[in-house]
């Protein structure tokens, strides 16, 4: 054995060979990496996979080379002590290659292996170059986007993409427009020389979809915007809405860190909009190396260490790969420590900052007011679109939802040029703070009286339902009618799509598995709630949606 641990790490899922050496002790990585450049159009799996053929014995030698240099253990013995490898997701050829690669290695040298979920090792490189404890982690590579928190053994998914990812979305507009692959460089080389211009933005609670925004973006560059234009625009719209929804994530885990991962992430408008909204709202942000955000060996090493240190390894004949292995399937073995929810806000805070908003609470005289903040990481022509909009759909939509027999405060004055809006006070605490079977239950049956309506929630969340707190409010509580009231419809529209009502269900849905310490019995209430009063097509819809989000070249 040598005297630290040392990790071989091996990555080839998409258009990256590397191999990699990580040594705990001294926190060097060593990385040696060989592109795939293909020479017309996006990444063909075959081809891809024969780059893998060719290129990955090469970088594992110099990699082992680089080991067996630095080892001061005695010859005799390994220069490693484990064979790390990503097992998915990924393209299917290519992860076999390296699968056979790694398996081949470990018993060479006879070591163990460890098999690494490739998202996860792009989030936990930025915890481990960051030192942040319990950050939320924006991934933004070329065939996925997610956004992800540690909660009860397992990195769950608080919001994704809903079509393809954002490094693809990027590289399917540039071959559109004749440019080689990766796009995303050339965008943000363009960009430099562009001005804005209006694009479709969508988010859906932590949710995001790419395909109305490329669609436009296409139609555009063909209508004859000059393409720095369209590309300047994409940019603030694509990482506007990723940013955005990073903030939603912070104030709904009430956590303070983010951390970014994945090739996207090489972009430096992304990551100044990043870190100027962890800024305004006085959170940390962390983005990783270059070298480390881009598909390498380097992160499957790091994580590969810790799982290895964690007795996390794998049997030869379980080792089998998985083109669509997903970040919430991971048991995380390396993590013992649970951060808590930060604690409700107190009875007497008068002052609440949600992702968007300042709420000003008046509780004796039974009003709040809030009003949007203008967001400095944001485009100022985007962001005045948006808070008018938004104000003003809170406004109507508040109303009208009450007139269809679900609970809402009564909205008592509005200034859509200020994005000021005053409601009535309601209830004793956010649902986040009391989540109950029965209210949970209550929000199905709310979800399905909206949807009935033709009305989408957007972003029903566990902060974005209020209900009455026994031990907050007695004489609440004694009430007959124990309430639980929607809030904050700023998202929602009209609409006659058995889509968008799953995905209002989807995103109540990732709340609650983010939020709750037992979510299983309240997932299970919200279905029954909306049976009782919805269309059950909805929940066989939600079933499909539930099965998106999976690798997507
Ligand atoms: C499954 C795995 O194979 C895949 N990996 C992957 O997509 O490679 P990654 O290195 O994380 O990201 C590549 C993407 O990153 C984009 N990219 C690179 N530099 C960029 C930049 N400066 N601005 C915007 N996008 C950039 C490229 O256009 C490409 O779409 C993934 O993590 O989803
Ligand atoms: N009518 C109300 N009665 C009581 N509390 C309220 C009311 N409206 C808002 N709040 C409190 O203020 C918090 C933030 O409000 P709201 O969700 O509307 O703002 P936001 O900035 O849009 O938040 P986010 O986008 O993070 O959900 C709520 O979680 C709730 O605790
Ligand atoms: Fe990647």
């Amino acid at each position: 054995m040598t005297a630290s641990v040392r990790i071989l790490g091996i990555e080839g899922t998409a258009w990256a060979a590397s191999a990699a050496v990580f040594d705990a002790e001294s926190d060097d990585v060593f990385i040696e990496s060989d592109a795939y450049q293909p020479e017309s159009g996006g990444i063909h799996p075959r081809e891809a996979a024969e780059h893998m053929h060719d290129a990955v014995p090469a970088v594992v030698e110099r990699a082992l080379e680089y080991a067996r240099e630095t080892d001061d253990g005695p010859e005799t013995e390994p220069p490693v002590d484990a064979v790390a490898f990503s097992r998915g997701p990924g393209l299917g050829p290519c992860l076999r290659i390296v699968g056979t690669a790694a398996r081949a290695l470990s018993q060479a040298l006879s070591v163990p292996l460890v098999g690494v979920n490739h998202m996860v090792a792009h989030l936990e490189i930025g915890r481990h170059t960051s030192g942040f404890e319990a950050p939320v982690c924006l991934n933004a590579s070329g065939a996925n986007a997610h956004l992800l928190a540690y909660r009860n053994g397992r990195y769950r998914v608080l919001g994704e993409t809903m079509d393809t990812g954002v490094g693809n979305a990027i590289d399917k507009f540039t071959r559109h427009v004749g440019w080689s692959h990766p796009g995303g460089p050339k965008v943000e080389r363009a960009a430099e020389d562009g001005k804005y211009v209006d694009l479709p933005y969508v988010v859906k609670g932590m949710d995001f979809s790419f395909s109305g925004i490329m669609s436009a973006a296409k139609q555009a560059a063909d209508d004859g915007v000059p393409v720095a234009d369209v590309c300047y625009s994409l940019q603030e719209n694509i990482f506007g809405m990723l940013t955005e929804v990073s903030e939603r994530a912070l104030s709904l885990t009430g956590s303070d860190e983010l951390v970014l991962g994945g090739g996207v992430g090489q972009n430096a408008r992304l990551r100044e909009m990043l870190a100027t909204m962890c800024e305004q709202r006085g959170a940390q942000f962390h983005a990783p190396q270059p070298r480390f955000l881009r598909d390498n060996a380097g992160m499957i090493a790091v994580l590969g260490a810790k799982m290895y240190d964690a007795g996390d390894t794998i049997a030869i004949e379980e080792s089998r790969v998985d083109s669509d292995f997903r970040p919430d399937q991971v048991p995380v073995t390396w993590r013992t420590n649970e951060p808590a929810l930060t604690a409700g806000r107190g009875v007497d805070e008068t002052r609440v900052r949600g992702a968007e908003a300042l709420v000003d609470i008046d509780r004796d005289g039974g009003r709040v007011t809030k009003r949007r903040e203008s967001k400095r990481y944001r485009h100022p022509t985007l962001d005045d679109r948006l808070q008018r909009e938004r104000t003003t759909l809170e406004a109507r939509l508040t109303s009208q939802a009450r007139r269809e027999g679900v609970p809402t405060p009564v909205l008592t004055d509005v200034d859509p040029r200020e994005a000021r809006l005053e409601f009535e006070y309601v209830g004793d605490c956010d649902l986040r703070d009391g989540l109950t079977v029965e209210r949970v239950r209550d929000v199905g049956r709310h979800l399905a009286r909206l949807h009935a309506a033709g009305i989408v929630h957007g972003d029903p969340t566990t902060r974005n339902v209020r209900v009455s707190h026994p031990e907050r409010n007695r004489a609440e509580c004694e009430r007959e009618d124990e309430r639980t009231y929607l809030i904050d419809f700023g998202l929602g529209y009209h609409t006659d799509h058995v889509e968008d009502y799953a995905m209002d269900l989807h995103v109540f849905d990732q709340s609650l598995v983010g939020t709750a310490d037992d979510p299983e019995p309240l997932r299970e209430a919200v279905r029954s709630g909306y049976a009782e009063v919805g269309n059950d097509r909805v929940l066989e819809r939600l079933q499909d949606v539930e099965g998106r989000g999976r690798y997507q070249s």
